[in-house]
C-alpha cells in the first residue's frame, strides 16, 4: 500500500506569556491509501496539535516551526516540479514548502476535518442541506477554477471556516449543490434526507448532527479525512454507529483516515496503524497487533492496562500515575518524557530518547529507517530492562511533590533533588 503522507520530524510550538509550549515535538508518521491511522494519548498530548499542524490550521501564538509534511499530489508534484524543487519528490510535494494559499486550496479536496462538537461546525441560523450545500458549492467552484485561491480558501466542510464563509439566510447556490447535499446526507445514514435538508442543527439529535458534519466534510471528496475525538460527546450506541458509519465510508470512498481519540476502544475497532502520543512525541508506533501485543514503550502498556469496554464508555484510559508532563520548553529536561512515571525507568532514560526501530534497535530518523513499521521513543527497543540500572521509586518522587504546594517540605525536598 502506497502512502498519501509522510510526516516527518514535525515540531510545533505555542509562544505564551508563560513561556513556549512545545505541544509537537518531533513527529514522525505516514498515512497510508485507504487506512485508517489512529492517533491516541492522554488529554494534552498533543493530538489536535499534530492534526492541525498537518493541515495548516494553527493559529496564533502557534507555529509549525520544523519538520515536513510529503502529501502524495501528482498534478501538484509536476506544477511545482520546476518552480520549487526542493518542495517535491517524486509525486510527493512537502506542504509546509508550497505557498500559503496552495495549502489553503488543499481544503476541502485533499483534507478535510470533523470535530467532537458538531455545534461548532454547523450555523445554528442556517439549513443543515444549506450548509453542506454551500459546502459543496465551494468546491464545484474550485474545481472549475482549480488555482484560484480566492473561492478556494473559502472552507471546505473546515467547521467554523465555512461557517465564517456563509451568509445567513442564503439560499442554495444551485440545484446541483442542493441535490448533492441530499445525496451526502443520504450517504451518511440520515434518514428522509430531502425533509431533513431543510432543518435547522437544533432539531438534529447529536448523532444526526455528526452524521451532518461528516457530510459536510465529505463534500470535496477529500483524501484524507481527519476525526478529532468525532465520537466523545456522543452516547455509546451513537458513538457505535458513527465509528461504523466513518469506516464504511473510509472504504466506499478509499479516503484514509486519521482518528484522534483518547480511547483505546476506538483505536482497536476502527484502525490499522497506531501512533501513541505523550507530551508532545508520538512514542511508540506500528500496527494494531504491535500496539496491542507487542507494546515496547511502558506507556502504552500503561494505556493498554484497562481497555475501556465500548459497552461500558466510563473508564478511559488507564489512570497510569502521575501527571502529563508541562511542556513548557524551559521544563523540559533532555530526558525521556515519561521517565517520571515508568516504572522500568533506568539510567539510560535521563538522556533523550530518539526513535528506535523495535525489530533492528536502530535510530529512525533523518530518512534512516524511515520505513520502520515498529518503532518506540524507548531504550527498551534496544536492551532488556536490567533492575540494577532502575532509578528507583523515589527517583522522580520528590520533584513530583515539590510541585504540590500542599506538601509542608518542598524546599528540603528539592534540595535532595538537585543534589541527586
Ligand atoms: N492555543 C494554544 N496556546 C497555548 N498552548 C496550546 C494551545 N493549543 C494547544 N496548546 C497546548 O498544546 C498541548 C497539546 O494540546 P492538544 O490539544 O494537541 O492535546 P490533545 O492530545 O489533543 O488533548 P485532548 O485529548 O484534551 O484534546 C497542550 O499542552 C496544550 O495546552
Ligand atoms: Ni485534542
Amino acid at each position: 500500500m502506497d502512502e498519501i503522507l509522510r510526516v516527518r520530524d514535525l515540531k510545533t510550538r505555542f509562544f505564551t506569556e508563560e513561556g513556549q509550549v512545545n505541544a509537537v515535538e518531533s513527529v514522525s508518521f505516514d498515512v497510508r491509501d485507504g487506512e485508517i491511522f489512529g492517533i491516541v494519548g492522554e488529554s494534552g498530548s498533543g493530538k489536535s496539535v499534530t492534526a492541525l499542524s498537518v493541515i495548516d490550521l494553527i493559529e496564533s501564538p502557534g507555529r509549525v516551526t520544523g519538520g515536513e509534511v510529503w502529501y502524495r499530489n501528482a498534478d501538484l508534484a509536476d506544477e511545482f516540479r520546476e518552480k520549487r524543487s526542493e518542495a517535491v519528490d517524486g509525486d510527493f510535494v512537502d506542504l509546509r514548502r508550497l505557498p500559503k494559499g496552495v495549502r489553503r486550496s488543499l481544503r476541502g479536496p485533499s483534507f478535510s476535518m470533523v470535530f467532537q462538537d458538531p455545534m461548532s461546525s454547523l450555523n445554528p441560523s442556517i439549513t443543515v442541506g444549506e450548509q453542506i450545500a454551500e459546502a459543496v458549492e465551494v468546491q464545484r467552484r474550485a474545481r472549475a477554477n482549480p488555482r484560484s485561491t480566492r473561492s478556494r480558501t473559502q472552507g471546505y466542510g473546515l467547521g467554523k471556516y465555512l461557517v465564517d464563509s456563509i451568509v445567513p439566510g442564503r439560499e442554495y447556490t444551485s440545484t446541483e449543490s442542493k441535490e448533492r447535499a441530499i445525496e451526502l446526507l443520504e450517504q451518511v445514514g440520515i434518514p428522509d434526507p430531502e425533509a431533513r435538508a431543510e432543518e435547522y442543527p437544533h432539531q438534529f439529535s447529536g448523532g444526526m448532527l455528526q452524521r451532518a458534519m461528516i457530510a459536510q466534510a465529505l463534500a470535496g471528496e477529500p483524501d484524507i479525512l481527519v476525526a478529532d475525538e468525532p465520537t466523545t460527546a456522543l452516547d455509546v450506541t451513537i458513538q457505535a454507529q458513527i465509528l461504523n458509519l466513518l469506516r464504511d465510508l473510509q472504504r466506499e470512498q478509499d479516503m484514509s483516515i486519521i482518528m484522534i481519540t483518547h480511547d483505546l476502544g476506538v483505536i482497536a475497532r476502527m484502525c490499522d496503524r497506531v501512533g501513541v502520543m505523550y507530551a508532545g512525541q508520538i512514542v511508540e508506533r506500528g500496527t494494531l497487533g504491535d500496539i496491542f501485543e507487542n507494546p515496547v514503550h511502558p506507556y502504552t502498556e500503561g494505556l493498554l492496562g484497562s481497555i475501556p469496554d465500548l459497552e461500558d464508555p466510563s473508564p478511559r484510559l488507564s489512570p497510569i500515575e502521575g501527571n502529563v508532563p508541562s511542556l513548557l520548553d524551559s521544563e523540559m529536561g533532555g530526558r525521556c518524557y515519561f521517565a517520571d512515571r515508568c516504572p522500568n525507568a533506568m539510567e539510560a532514560c535521563l538522556n533523550s530518547i530518539p526513535e528506535y526501530d523495535t525489530d533492528s534497535g536502530e535510530v529512525v530518523g533523518d530518512g534512516a529507517n524511515a520505513e520502520a513499521v515498529h518503532t518506540a521513543r524507548c531504550v527498551l527497543a534496544t536492551r532488556e530492562f536490567d533492575a540494577a540500572e532502575a532509578l528507583g521509586d523515589d527517583y522522580f518522587g520528590d520533584r513530583a511533590e515539590a510541585s504540590d504546594p500542599e506538601t509542608p517540605d518542598d524546599a528540603a525536598e528539592q534540595e535532595v533533588v538537585s543534589d541527586a
